[in-house]
């Protein structure tokens, strides 16, 4: 049994390319970075700490006596070393979209597969460089004002009307958007989960 460790909606959507059956366990930690901690080490920490939370509720719960493997994942966007995260309110946004203006920035997106009764644990970091063009402070209203940027990292949406900022992107989109499958697809290969297979039948 696979139970994804988020409540990303963005992330259920993505996972369900690569897997027809899995649950779905959000996982509420803590995530405020460590003083000096650099952005790497937070996205692969994040992912380790979202997938043990959801194990121990799950070992708790319904899970109690099931084998299952748990995927977590944390993405971040990072500007000039700095970790921006969701915002909290409009001032945020506005200071996270000004310092993503006319730049080029880091999509950090980590992957954590565990399996608990095996102790098989594997942590990946995928990281994408995105070009933003230059952003009024009308244009930042004017998106806020659409919903979007709420809860997204960085407070933008590649997959969305933010995609109106992105000049370029390189790496791997669907990272940026919160779930790298090509990596994903090879972790989930080393706990005998093959995506091909699965989702060729039933
Ligand atoms: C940069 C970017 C982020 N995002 C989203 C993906 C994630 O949902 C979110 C980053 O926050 P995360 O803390 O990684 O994830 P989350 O809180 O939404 O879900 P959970 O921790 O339960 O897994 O930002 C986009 O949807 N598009 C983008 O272009």
């Amino acid at each position: 049994m696979l139970v994804l460790a988020s409540a990303s909606p963005r992330r259920k959507e993505l996972l369900g390319q690569l897997v027809r059956h899995f649950e779905v366990c959000p996982a509420d930690i803590d995530e405020t970075p460590y003083q000096d901690e650099s952005a790497s080490d937070y996205v692969l920490r994040m992912a380790h700490e979202k997938a043990l939370a959801a194990t121990n509720k799950l070992q708790q719960g319904q899970l109690a006596d099931t084998p299952f493997v748990v995927l977590a994942s944390d993405t971040s966007v990072v500007v000039e070393g700095k970790i921006l995260g969701k915002p909290n309110d409009f001032e945020e946004s506005k200071a996270m979209l000004r310092m993503l203006s006319d730049r080029d920035h880091q999509v950090m997106t980590s992957v954590c597969l565990y399996d608990p009764m095996r102790e098989h644990l594997q942590l990946t970091n995928v990281v994408s460089d995105v070009s933003f063009r230059a952003i009024s402070d009308v244009e930042i209203a004017q998106y806020w004002r659409s919903g979007e940027p709420q809860d997204k990292a960085g407070s933008y949406a590649i997959q969305g009307l933010g995609a109106v900022f992105v000049r370029s992107v390189s790496g791997s989109y669907s990272a940026v958007v919160g779930l790298p499958l090509y990596e994903t697809s090879q972790l989930l290969a080393l706990f005998g989960i093959h995506s091909l297979e699965e989702m060729s039948h039933e």
